[in-house]
């Protein structure tokens, strides 16, 4: 991995900044930073920023929460907005929601009853049913190791045919069949029209669009990680602030007329 500000990193901003860039976040550990997951939000320096990227070019927020919860976290309206890691949001697919909803519920309900027996598992061990796929959150256990070998004995037993997805303390139990931040990101650079993108991320979920290996997306990590497939990296979620103030001089400068944004009727 390579820090994106670097020589090399700054060649790469230069090659993938053009016009109509889309330009892609994930939100909890990259826009917002953690805290506890019903109090994250977006500071209010990041939306300013996120606001003047957007009158320049598209700007897309690709996440893991449910719709309606990263609505009610956002006080503005990127161009485009996929949460449930990439299940809700892209046009198209609605048709799959009642299926994973069925699923999804038959999980939640298998694993609230394991869940509320405190002699198995931590009370710091929570649910949350985003409806098409499930959180489950253990940053409040005691003993992180112990936790994740019981919860992942019962997913395989609760919830046999979900994709368990790793994140920072937090499983997510995915639908089988289910599209990813990846298959997102490729569907909104064609609905964008966007020859390049850029897309920044911190954790598993990202991986699979770091795993796209596509020369016309610069990936991005939040934290260099040996084991990420992510190009480039940030040293910490403070430097996005940096990113976002580059990627604006960088339109404003290139692209002096409107930075990248095309212009109605072309
Ligand atoms: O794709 P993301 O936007 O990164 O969302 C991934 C998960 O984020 C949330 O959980 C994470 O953030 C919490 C708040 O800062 C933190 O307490 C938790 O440990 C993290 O895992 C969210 O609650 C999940 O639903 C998302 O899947």
């Amino acid at each position: 991995m390579i820090p994106l500000f670097s020589d090399q990193g700054r060649a790469q901003i230069d090659r993938i900044v053009r016009p109509g860039v889309l330009c892609a976040f994930d939100f909890d550990g990259t826009l917002s930073p953690f805290v506890g997951y019903e109090n994250a939000s977006l500071p209010e320096a990041i939306c300013q920023k996120l606001l003047h990227l957007q009158s320049m070019t598209p700007v897309a927020i690709l996440t893991g929460r449910a719709m309606a919860d990263i609505r009610a976290r956002l006080p503005f309206k990127p161009d485009f907005l996929v949460a449930n890691h990439g299940l809700e949001g892209v046009p198209g697919q609605e048709k799959d929601h009642e299926k994973y909803r069925r699923t999804v519920a038959c999980w939640a309900e298998a694993l609230q009853l394991a869940l509320d027996n405190p002699t198995r598992y931590d009370r710091g061990v929570s649910l949350d049913n985003k409806r098409y796929s499930l959180a489950v959150h253990y940053r409040k256990a005691a003993d992180y190791d112990a936790t994740e070998g019981r919860l992942t004995r019962l997913f395989a037993e609760a919830a046999p045919t979900a994709h368990v997805l790793p994140g920072k303390f937090v499983y997510n139990l995915i639908p089988p069949g289910a599209p990813d931040k990846g298959d997102a990101l490729s569907e909104l650079m064609k609905a964008a029209g966007a020859q390049t993108a850029l897309y920044v991320g911190d954790d598993w979920t990202d991986e699979d669009v770091f795993a796209l290996d596509n020369p016309a997306i610069l990936t991005v990590r939040v934290e260099k990680s040996d084991e990420s497939r992510a190009r480039f990296y940030l040293e910490t979620q403070e430097d996005i602030a940096t990113l976002l103030d580059a990627l604006i001089d960088k339109l404003q400068s290139a692209f002096p007329r409107g930075g990248g944004r095309p212009t109605q009727g072309n």
